[in-house]
């Protein structure tokens, strides 16, 4: 048996081809490094890992082997950079298809995963897929043949599916950042980026539609350095440009590769043409000098003047992209099945292995500031498995769950960590989009999905070995809300759905305004509801009417206010007697806040009982002495939340506040557990002005691109729409520009940008942070709720 540190070391001894593991001990100490490195963001991890080495379970050989030849990678980009095209070659390239249809193809079968009708017609992803495939890959310096398992996650582009990329990359090792050559770094493309810092997650970047007039690789390479702050270098150099792209120059192998054949099917290596061949020298200088600013080993060959050998190179390569220290730019054109299976190459080579990538649960048992238990990818060790995606398949719930440590059997006996239910698992596959392949049994570091397994998306499962739980993933704020109701009399279809969609989703949310009796749909952008409202129709069979769409606005306070309220009610029989003093306060400055709104923290987690734990409102109890009996603090704590639900201002729910119960008074006859809820509810509308709340709006950051010949006309539309320009760039005949819009003055852009561009502007927004709106506003808000209420209307 092994440790799974020893790993490495294993590796060398056993089977680790040369370029995915240089088997010495600085690599070992690097893999050590590297982990720390990795889990920098994770509470606690350097402590644990020392300790805990023992606690770990042991790796088998076989293990060892299965798991170097394992990869769990994601594709995702911006919108529309080809991440569906790539992943369709990857599928054929790898015998998993038969043959290649394109996104929106003249033959109107659909890329293999686009499977959703939705998504066919649209030409867009909605839903991520999950594949796999195997690779065979050869090692250009030992001319060794070996076989990879890839799981594939293909994420939608768009920014309102964001949650669809979010759990992905939760569960992935590592993944291919798409780049487009000619539109470089987009909005999404730093959400992405963003995300996958989040994560930790290792990226290679691949600058695709190297055949479009206008790619410049070299341009790309820059943005990815200076735009997203990535330290970076082309691991190859085009051959030909634009419409004369046909292969590419590896710089580390230094070689030159093509397509021949059906669809680019062969691969073929080659001399380096012989006009390249300075560019090649400066471009691998390059590649150098970039490594040795984040590797020791470089570093130490360029001060002395040393040349790295391709070994050397493609071994540093590889530790500082595992290290989240460097990404390797791959160049092609999936379009064109152009340089696609170096990139796959590239994928085995520089992205970790399911045992390279450090993994923590919480102990279900204990507080959440317990230190987290490493797992360890070892077949023979007790279960973790996270349930990332939920889908209504045609047999019943399809559960897509990712397994940590431990193997899942079909008919085995698992059990749900949040709720403590025992599962017997009924059919376990492994999906190929919406096709799948019945499996028996599946080992750590894989990605499969169970059938009629009943959870929520996030859940842990265990088979009672050990009681851990998974880490959250952050699920950012709905921005955008409708009222919907049936079309005609309302069927059990109809909250059916909204049920499906909402545990399938957590940004889906759904609420019932208990004034206005309607229920209302929030979601992260207009083409997010609109989405759910077309599947109510097409899958449940219920056509809905819809409200015109409403900005999500939020309340928050600004100060802390005292009260001391007490609620007293006698009417005949039992009367109602609560008293509760305390304040209320923000917990977070504005300039936390809106880090946190915007994602850079977390801000919905999930607790180690699965509930939802709202980082933004918090219930301290300070009382002492019993002047509030401690059986009644839990409903002061619902008084206070349910005062959350609704701000008087505005009518919309309250963030970033902090109760404090300091003391109280009770009744021994007349108080109650509905007495103390309600005196917190009143304590709390009574100081509520005195804080001084404000609401708060969704900004967005608009990316807009357009000919040059429109940049006034665009800039002149975002002015009007009280914009605020915070980047721009002009290239050969196209700009891209950058601005922050408060989403309320986003209605109608779309109309408005296709008028003042002849329909040649696209623009893409995505949710940035909540922002307080300006006190005119803000008058205006809180008259039109005020004319909305009860008393207003009688
Ligand atoms: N010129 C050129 N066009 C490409 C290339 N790859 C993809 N495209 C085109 O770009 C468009 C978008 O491609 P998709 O593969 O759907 O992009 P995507 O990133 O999956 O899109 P979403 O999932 O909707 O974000 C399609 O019209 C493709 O044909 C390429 O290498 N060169």
């Amino acid at each position: 048996m092994f440790s799974h540190y020893n790993l490495a070391r294993l590796s060398s001894r056993l089977f680790i081809p040369s370029r995915t593991w240089t088997p010495t001990l600085s690599s070992f100490s690097c893999g050590r490094r590297l982990a720390s490195t990795a889990t920098a963001a994770k509470p606690k991890v350097a402590e644990v890992a020392e300790e805990e080495a023992s606690v770990r379970y042991d790796l088998t050989e076989k293990d060892v082997q299965r798991l170097n030849f394992q990869r769990n990678i994601g594709v995702s980009a911006h919108i529309d950079s080809g991440k569906t095209t790539l992943t369709e070659r990857i599928l054929f390239y790898t015998g998993r298809i038969k043959d290649i249809h394109e996104v929106r193809g003249r033959d109107n079968v659909g890329a293999k995963m686009d499977s959703m009708d939705l998504e066919r017609e649209k030409g867009i992803t909605i839903q991520s897929a999950a594949t796999f495939c195997d690779w065979m890959t050869t090692d250009p310096i030992t001319n060794e043949t070996d076989k990879y398992a890839i799981n594939i996650i293909d994420t939608p582009g768009h920014v309102d599916f964001t949650i669809e990329v979010e759990r992905a990359l939760r569960v992935l090792d590592g993944a291919i950042l798409v780049l487009c050559a000619v539109a470089g770094v987009q909005s999404q493309t730093t959400t992405v980026d963003r995300q996958m810092r989040r994560y930790n997650v290792p990226r290679i970047s691949f600058v695709n539609k190297m055949d479009r007039p206008g790619a410049n690789p070299w341009r790309i390479v820059n943005q990815i350095r200076t735009k997203l702050r990535m330290p970076a270098a082309a691991v190859h150099v085009p051959i030909g440009v634009e419409d004369q792209f046909r292969g590419v120059v590896d710089l580390v192998h230094w070689r030159a590769i093509y397509n021949q054949g059906n669809k680019g099917i062969e691969v073929v290596y080659d001399e380096i043409p012989s006009d390249l061949l300075d560019l090649a020298k400066a471009k691998r200088q390059e590649l150098v000098e970039q490594l040795a600013e984040v590797d020791e080993e470089i570093a130490d060959l360029v001060l002395m003047d040393e040349a790295p050998t391709n070994v050397v190179l493609s071994n540093a390569i590889r530790r500082a992209t595992i290290g989240l220290k460097f990404s390797p730019v791959f160049l092609g054109s999936a379009i064109k099945n152009t340089a696609v299976q170096p990139l796959l190459d590239g994928v085995c080579a520089y992205l970790p292995n399911p045992a390279e990538t450090e993994v923590n649960a919480m102990d279900a048992t204990k507080p959440a500031s317990a230190p987290p238990v490493p797992l360890s990818p070892a077949a023979d060790a007790p279960l973790v498995g996270l349930a990332f995606k939920l889908e209504e398949g045609r047999f019943g719930q399809l559960t897509y769950i990712r397994i940590y440590q431990g193997t899942l059997r079909k008919a085995q006996t698992i059990y749900n960590v949040r709720t403590g239910k025992k599962i017997k698992v009924p059919r376990l596959v492994r999906m190929h989009s919406d096709e799948m392949e019945d499996v028996e049994s599946i080992g750590p570091g894989e990605i499969c999905a169970m059938f009629g397994v009943e959870c929520r998306s996030g859940d842990t499962f265990g088979d009672g070995g050990v009681n851990l739980t998974m880490t959250s993933m952050f699920v950012p704020e709905p921005v955008i809300s409708l009222a919907i109701k049936a079309n005609g009399i309302e069927t059990p279809n109809f909250s059916r759905a909204l049920n499906r969609f909402q545990k399938e989703d957590p940004t889906f949310r759904v609420h019932i305004d208990h004034e206005s009796k309607e229920t209302i749909i929030s979601g992260m952008g207009e083409l997010h509801l609109e989405i759910y409202v077309e599947r109510m129709r097409r899958e449940y069979n219920v056509d809905c009417v819809t409200g015109k769409p409403r900005v999500a606005f939020r309340e928050a306070i600004t100060a802390r206010a005292n009260f001391d309220f007490t609620h007293k009610k006698q009417t005949g029989g039992a009367g109602q007697y609560a008293k509760v003093i305390g304040y209320i306060e923000p917990i977070l400055s504005q300039e936390e806040m809106q880090e946190v709104t915007s994602g850079k923290e977390a801000q919905t987690q999930v607790g180690a009982e699965g509930e939802e734990v709202k980082k933004d409102k918090e219930f301290i109890n300070d009382v002492l002495g019993g002047s509030v009996p401690s059986n009644f603090i839990p409903a002061v704590e619902k008084g206070f939340y349910e005062a959350l639900e609704k701000g008087t201002l505005s009518g919309n729910p309250i963030t970033n506040c902090r109760l404090v119960l300091q003391d109280g008074g009770f009744h021994i006859v007349d108080s109650s557990e509905l007495a103390f809820r309600l005196a917190t509810i009143g304590a709390f509308r009574e100081i509520y002005r005195s804080a001084a709340p404000v609401i708060l709006e969704p900004i967005m950051k608009v990316e807009v691109v357009a000919p040059v010949e429109f940049q006034s006309q665009v800039i002149g539309g975002l002015n009007t729409r009280r914009g605020t320009i915070i980047d721009s760039e002009v290239r050969d005949d196209e700009f891209t520009c950058v601005a922050e819009v408060a989403l309320n003055d986003m209605f109608g852009y779309s109309n408005q940008l296709r008028g003042s561009t002849q329909g040649k502007g696209e623009f893409s927004m995505e949710y940035k942070n909540h922002m307080p709106v300006l006190p005119n506003f803000q008058k205006d808000l809180e008259d039109a709720y005020k004319k909305t209420l009860p008393q207003a209307k009688k």
